[in-house]
């Protein structure tokens, strides 16, 4: 998990809360089971844990997208906006822009037996440290 922190004001008296905390989807598709449970919902990921018993739409389509990215699952169901409202509660972060991105191209090129060393050195100066 990496922590992005900063906040800020618009110019205008206003606060504007900027922090976000990310996951890589290899972390969320950990969390699989009944006992913790998260998915991707448009970038942003959500801890439905203790939302599977209340769910209108029963708990196994939620366990069938654990772990997973559940955009178009949800979309497709065409859920109220009231149950977009609701997935407020359920937000702990989001899905890092860049790695989520270098972890899908990961997929793809070992899936292929394709590997490309740079992804693998662009990774690594992502994630370097600062000095
Ligand atoms: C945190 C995420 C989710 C929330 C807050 C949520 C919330 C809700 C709510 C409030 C309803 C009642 C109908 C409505 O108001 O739209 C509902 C129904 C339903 N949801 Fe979800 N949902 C979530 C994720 C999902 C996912 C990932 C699926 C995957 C397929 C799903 C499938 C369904 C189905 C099949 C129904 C029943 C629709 C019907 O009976 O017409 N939901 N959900």
């Amino acid at each position: 998990m990496a922590t992005a922190e900063a906040s800020g004001n618009d110019g205008k008296g206003q606060e504007v809360d900027t922090s976000a905390t990310y996951y890589r989807l290899e972390e969320v598709a950990k969390r699989n089971s009944l006992k913790e449970l998260w998915l991707v919902i448009h970038g942003r990921v959500y801890d439905v844990t203790r939302f599977l018993n209340e769910h209108p739409g029963g708990e196994e389509v939620l366990l069938e997208q654990a772990g997973v990215d559940a955009s178009e699952s949800f979309e497709d169901v065409g859920h109220s906006s009231d149950a977009r409202e609701m997935l407020k509660q359920y937000y702990i972060g989001d899905i890092h822009p860049l790695l989520g991105i270098l972890d899908f191209t990961h997929r793809r090129c070992c899936s292929l037996r394709f590997p490309v060393p740079l992804l693998h050195i662009g990774k690594q100066i992502l994630l370097r440290r600062p000095c």
